[in-house]
């Protein structure tokens, strides 16, 4: 198996998250950084979109689901979208850290860093 990955860095997503009433008709902004690991030869030896995990359609994917599925905690949102591009993309295994930004004071950061492999969905 290769150690391929494709990545989206930084992508920012306004929505409704958190486990407070005062945080329920707000929004806050998340902040995905995605790993996919995939194996990128086909695509290369013919120079083929169709052939790899497009990026721009697994950002889009994301922001999706986030903006539609509010929840209260950001480690409900992570699995979520591990399940989604997991079940949907050709990626072997996935990892996401998901950041809250300006959720606690005096932080540079604060999240999850989540790692899922694709067997976790395969149907026995
Ligand atoms: N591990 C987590 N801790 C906390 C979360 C969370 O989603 N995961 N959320 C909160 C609150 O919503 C917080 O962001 C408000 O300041 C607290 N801790």
């Amino acid at each position: 198996m290769t150690q391929d990955i494709v990545f989206i860095e930084a992508l920012k997503v306004d929505t409704v998250i958190g486990v407070y009433d005062w945080e329920k008709s707000i929004q806050q902004t998340l902040q995905f950084d995605v790993e996919m690991r995939t194996d990128i030869r086909a695509a290369a030896e013919v120079d083929d979109l169709s052939k790899t995990v497009d990026y721009a359609v697994v950002s889009e994917d994301i922001v999706k689901l986030a903006k539609e599925n509010q929840a209260e905690l950001i480690e409900t949102v992570a699995e979520k979208v591990a399940e989604r591009i997991l079940t949907h993309y050709a990626v072997n295994s996935v990892q996401i850290s998901l950041r809250k930004l300006g959720a606690v004071a005096s932080t540079q950061s604060v999240g999850v860093r989540i790692e899922r492999d694709a067997t976790l969905y395969q149907a026995v």
